[in-house]
């Protein structure tokens, strides 16, 4: 996993758009935006009991495997749209890619888009109410696993959702960070 400050370029969004010179992002700068990661080995991930114990622990009791690829995914373009759209959710966004590679671009508390370089073996949950996008990178695949306390809501909230009570509940939780 590696992040960055995004440049406000135009350019095709699945390129790295890095600043220059480049800003990089820590995992602790991460962590204060309510972004956790971690690493674990996508080889043996349907046996894998560190993804087990991380599952316990933070009740992600749903899984699923999507994989995003032109060929394998019904309404690819539309749905690459509606990922890459700022958005937020009522609940945290829990992914792990288990192959390929892709960008989860987040907000920042200053509002500047954080881009967020996620690879195999590669962990992460976005907290609910953070506001987000989604997007390949020129390799146009990944496949990758959703996580999910209980039930899944894969309902998105365009932006501006300020009113929304998680969003505030989100923005809160970052006074104290
Ligand atoms: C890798 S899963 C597709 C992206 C998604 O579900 C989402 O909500 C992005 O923000
Ligand atoms: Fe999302």
């Amino acid at each position: 996993m590696e992040a960055w400050y995004m440049d406000d370029s135009d350019a095709d969004q699945r390129l790295p758009h890095k600043l220059d010179p480049d800003r990089p992002v820590s995992l602790e700068q991460l962590e204060k935006i309510g972004v956790f990661y971690w690493k674990l080995n996508a080889d043996t991930y349907e046996s894998d009991p560190e993804l087990e114990k991380i599952r316990k622990e933070n009740g992600y009791s749903y899984m699923d495997i999507i994989t995003i690829h032109k060929d394998k995914l019904p309404n690819y373009e539309e749905k690459l749209k509606m990922f890459f759209e700022e958005h937020l959710h009522l609940d945290d966004e829990i992914r792990y890619i288990l192959e390929g590679r892709a960008y989860f671009d987040v907000r920042d508390k200053d509002d500047r888009w954080i881009r967020i370089c996620m690879a195999k073996g590669d962990m992460i949950t976005l907290p609910a109410g953070i506001y987000h996008r989604f997007t390949l990178d020129e390799t146009n695949y990944t496949k990758a696993m959703r996580l999910f306390v209980g039930e899944p809501v894969w309902k998105a909230y365009n932006r501006p959702a300020d009113d929304f009570e998680i969003r505030q509940k989100y923005v809160n939780s970052l006074r104290c960070a």
